[in-house]
């Protein structure tokens, strides 16, 4: 039933499909940004792909950006997390927990103390967020002091082994779409004069001090990245993205991770967006597996792995409307229409009660 239900080797996992559920922020999250009581049965409901990715996960406090979103660093979370990881087991799946910190996209209401959000530099993302029901400008961050960035280099290492305590098979650093990670390596937003701003070098040494932490930690099998090489989304901007990641994914490499995730173009918009961006450069930089994401349909993901272009294909947009979209895709049967009104936030409505195919009877 073609390319796409060719069973894959992922590290030490045999992945039965190429098809990869995307992380996706649902803001359901309960009191103490554990996982929500319906988190279990809506990443089980998914079990079918070959990889779920978890939403993405605060790694420390101050790495929250939007209400109601879950952490990776206390231990009820952990506890939270681990009912979710069991129900995927149960069904046969596998699931990796997406790291997050957010940097300055954030407010003040969401930080510890009410205190500013932290970035590689004190300017203000032209962009919102969503605190108390209602969206709000992102306040003004403050640069983190070069001594608080081991610090957050920790809270990744520990965030990682936090998960794979939870039971994830692994673990995705969201260096991607505007975050913390994202603002380091960007000249837009990282204006530091010390070691970890300037050069290409020095505005990619916190990814790779968290990938060598990280995979110190959990082992290359279990470490995959996420990156958006032009994707303009939370007010982010290079001077040359294609000259970035032509030195960072040979070095990203060097470490060994299972897989790069590369969302094409502007992040849950078209994917020719903008400055074009030679993926097929990353692609033949980088030994590990290759998931593609962004907008991808039946037809074109079939063609990213036919002609060797992706190993696996990431979809978001279509795993929050069809629960069972393997199977959807296996028989060419039509996709129910995700309701963006309940993407982010609210309860079962939009979360888990999407309906599968109604299998024939027995
Ligand atoms: C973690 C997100 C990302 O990677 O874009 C996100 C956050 C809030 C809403 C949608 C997506």
């Amino acid at each position: 039933s073609g390319p796409l239900f060719e069973p894959f080797r992922l590290g030490d996992l045999t992945l039965p499909n190429r098809i990869v559920m995307a992380p996706l922020t649902r803001n359901r999250a309960a009191p103490g940004n554990v996982p929500g009581p319906l988190a279990a049965e809506y990443y089980a409901q998914r079990a079918s792909a070959g990889l779920l990715i978890s939403e993405a996960s605060q790694v420390v406090p101050e790495g929250q950006g939007y209400e109601a979103t879950p952490g990776i660093h206390a231990p009820e979370q952990i506890a939270g997390w681990r009912t979710v990881t069991d129900a995927v087991h149960a069904r046969g799946g596998r699931i990796f927990l997406q790291l997050w910190h957010v940097g300055r996209i954030s407010h003040v209401a969401l930080q510890p103390g009410g205190q500013p959000p932290v970035a590689p530099s004190a300017i203000r993302a032209a962009t919102k967020t969503f605190v108390g029901g209602r969206f709000v400008d992102t306040s003004e961050p403050r640069a983190l002091d070069i001594g608080e960035i081991p610090g957050i280099v920790e809270g990744f290492r520990r965030g990682a082994a936090n998960a794979i305590a939870a039971g994830f098979d692994g673990v995705e650093v969201h260096a991607a779409n505007g975050y913390l990670i994202d603002q380091f390596l960007r000249d837009s937003t990282n204006r530091r004069t010390d070691a970890y701003g300037g050069s290409i070098e020095n505005r990619a040494r916190l990814l790779l001090e968290v990938l060598e932490a990280v995979v110190k930690e959990v082992g290359g099998a279990r470490l995959g990245i996420r990156v958006s090489p032009v994707s303009p989304g939370n007010d982010i901007a290079d001077s040359d993205p294609q000259a970035l990641f032509g030195w960072l994914v040979p070095r990203i490499d060097a470490i060994g991770p299972a897989y790069l995730h590369v969302i094409e173009g502007f992040t849950g918009l078209e994917r020719d967006h903008g400055q074009p961006f030679d993926y097929g450069a990353m692609r033949r930089a980088f030994r590990g597996a290759f998931i593609v994401n962004n907008g991808y349909t039946r037809d074109l993901a079939t063609e990213a792995v036919a002609e060797g272009r992706a190993d696996l294909v990431a979809f978001g947009r279509a795993f929050i409307a069809n629960p069972d979209l393997v199977e959807r895709l296996r028989r060419g049967a039509p996709l129910n229409e995700p309701d963006r009104k309940t993407f982010y936030g609210g309860d079962a409505h939009g979360y888990t009660d999407y309906p599968a195919l109604q299998t024939e009877p027995a």
